[in-house]
């Protein structure tokens, strides 16, 4: 059966002008396994160098709010952003064989299994501790609040005459999870839109074969744009919050390597191989430098020793912990010196965090943070004098300790660093390293690991995919307490002079 829907895909791409090196094969890789999401992974018949370009796709193939038969809809209910393309895609399902995407759309997958399609239990029992599963029940509210908001309305509405069975509830979170794990920045004009061809790519992390370029008829060498990476430290590559129209956005779109600032005169996307692809291979892409936290939200899948992974540790936990040794007014006044100093935990919506880095090295933000609210009460009153004095400031050890200036040179942050570790900072990140493990539930990292490797992958992927990501997390934390293990050896002597 979906053999003759991919031969109907192919038909379709030419049709469309999308063309492909015949060296490509579109492999599904669980045809017997009927129970399972169809997977489609791409392959080389022969070996590509790179630089051989092995496919091109014009724009207007792609399916996007501009180039939908909903278009017009979507136009006059005022829809923006990842949901109107939600609802683009609900409505060329919904024309069945008249839509221009039929072939395309009957080689989708009904939905993505990302864990905001998971029920309410599985996100309890399989994410707690983890660092999305707040933010996927959040994305779940917030989903289905924009359906019964501006999708609901629309059903009984004589102008639109939609098909319900085509936009419920359950159509319209399918539709997030393929477009979260499918879709791609093409340009301003077009905005996101699914990529025919392009989104049967797999992702490898940080070892891609292939990037996406945009060419002009008029001037293919220069008006270039190259989509294929993401820089290291793109602010996209977090799971991001809304814009203007839906408050979901995040957890809507994910927008696949394929972006561009380019404008309306390039109509084409070519895939341009990157790095030499043995015969046989896999050629993938990537879909962007991030942690196993991202690719699970966005994506449903993980994978082994992700070099981007990272550990949180909340502000509300670093008070508790603060709570737990001193008074409610200690606590308050030492934050509120912190902030004095100008420091500011990471901000993501309504919450401020502190990043462990896979290594186990807490942010700098962080061992201040701590350190302050270690100190003693004669050193907190000098360095609260010192910055509460006007004009001249007072140096002190602890001030010019703590001024974030000194921590522009690698070689000083490095000395800062390991002064702030005393023997109580280092304690204090026991303390949050167990508290930050506590909330993964009463099984150690070691049952995690045993449950893991007594997985089979095909059959319980949510399980293998939610295990995978506690390991990444609590391994981080193990780190993060040989990090506190570690002894300073840096003197004050450079600070008290
Ligand atoms: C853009 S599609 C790639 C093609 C897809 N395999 C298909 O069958 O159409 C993205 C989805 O492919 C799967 N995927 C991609 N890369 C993967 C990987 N490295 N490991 C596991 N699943 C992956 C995930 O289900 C993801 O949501």
């Amino acid at each position: 059966m979906y053999a003759r829907r991919m031969r109907g895909l192919k038909r379709w791409m030419k049709w469309q002008g999308i063309e492909y090196s015949d060296a490509l094969l579109f492999s599904i890789d669980n045809e017997e396994m009927a129970a399972q999401p169809l997977s489609i992974s791409v392959k080389t018949l022969c070996d590509l160098k790179d630089g051989d370009i092995v496919a091109t796709i014009p724009k207007q193939s792609c399916l996007t709010v501009k180039t939908s038969a909903a278009n017009h809809l979507i136009e006059e209910a005022q829809l923006g952003g990842y949901l109107a393309l939600a609802v683009a895609l609900m409505y060329e399902k919904s024309l069945g064989p008249q839509s221009k995407w039929f072939q395309y759309l009957q080689m989708l997958p009904p939905f993505e299994p990302i864990p905001l399609l998971w029920s309410l239990p599985e996100i309890d029992s399989l994410l707690s501790g983890t660092e999305i599963h707040k933010t996927v029940k959040e994305d779940k509210a917030l989903v289905y609040q924009d359906w019964k908001e501006c999708i609901k309305p629309l059903l009984g509405s004589d102008s639109f005459e939609l098909n319900a069975d085509f936009f419920t509830v359950d159509e319209y979170f399918a539709a997030k999870s393929l477009i979260a794990s499918r879709s791609f920045q093409i340009d301003d004009y077009h905005g996101t839109g699914m990529v025919p061809l392009a989104d049967l790519f797999n992702h490898k992390t940080a070892a891609e074969d292939v990037h996406f370029t945009s060419v002009s008829f008029s001037s293919e060498s220069d008006s270039d744009t190259e989509y294929g990476k993401r820089d290291a430290d793109d602010e996209n590559d977090e799971p991001r919050a809304s814009d203007s129209h839906s408050q979901t956005e995040g957890s809507g779109g994910s927008e696949l390597e394929l972006s561009s600032s380019s404008g309306t005169g390039l109509k084409f996307m070519e895939m341009i191989i990157v790095k030499d692809v043995k015969a046989g291979a896999e050629v993938f892409n990537t879909y962007g430098y991030v942690g196993n936290a991202a690719l699970l939200h966005r994506y449903g899948f993980t994978e082994p020793d992700n070099p981007f992974d990272i550990l949180n540790i909340d502000l509300d936990m670093v008070v508790q912990w603060s709570l737990s040794l001193f008074s409610c007014r200690h606590c308050r006044r030492r934050l509120s010196l912190w902030r004095k100093l100008d420091y500011l935990g990471c901000v993501s919506q309504d919450s401020e965090y502190f990043e462990i880095s896979l290594n186990g090295e807490p942010q700098m933000e962080l061992l201040v943070l701590l350190y302050i609210m270690l100190l003693p009460e004669d050193n907190y009153n000098e360095l609260d004098l010192a910055l509460s004095s006007i004009g001249e400031v007072k140096e002190t050890p602890n001030l010019r300790l703590l001024r974030k200036k000194n921590f522009l040179s690698t070689e000083e942050l490095e000395i800062s660093k390991k002064l702030l570790l005393t023997r109580s900072v280092r304690q204090a990140l026991f303390s949050l390293a167990d508290g930050r493990e506590s909330l993964y539930g009463p099984n150690t990292l070691e049952d995690d690991i045993r449950s893991f490797n007594d997985l089979c992958h095909a059959t319980a992927s949510k399980l293998y995919h939610s295990l995978m990501l506690r390991i990444s997390e609590r391994r981080i934390i193990g780190k993060l307490r040989s990090f506190a293990a570690s002894v300073a050896t840096v003197h004050w002597m450079r600070f008290s002079k």
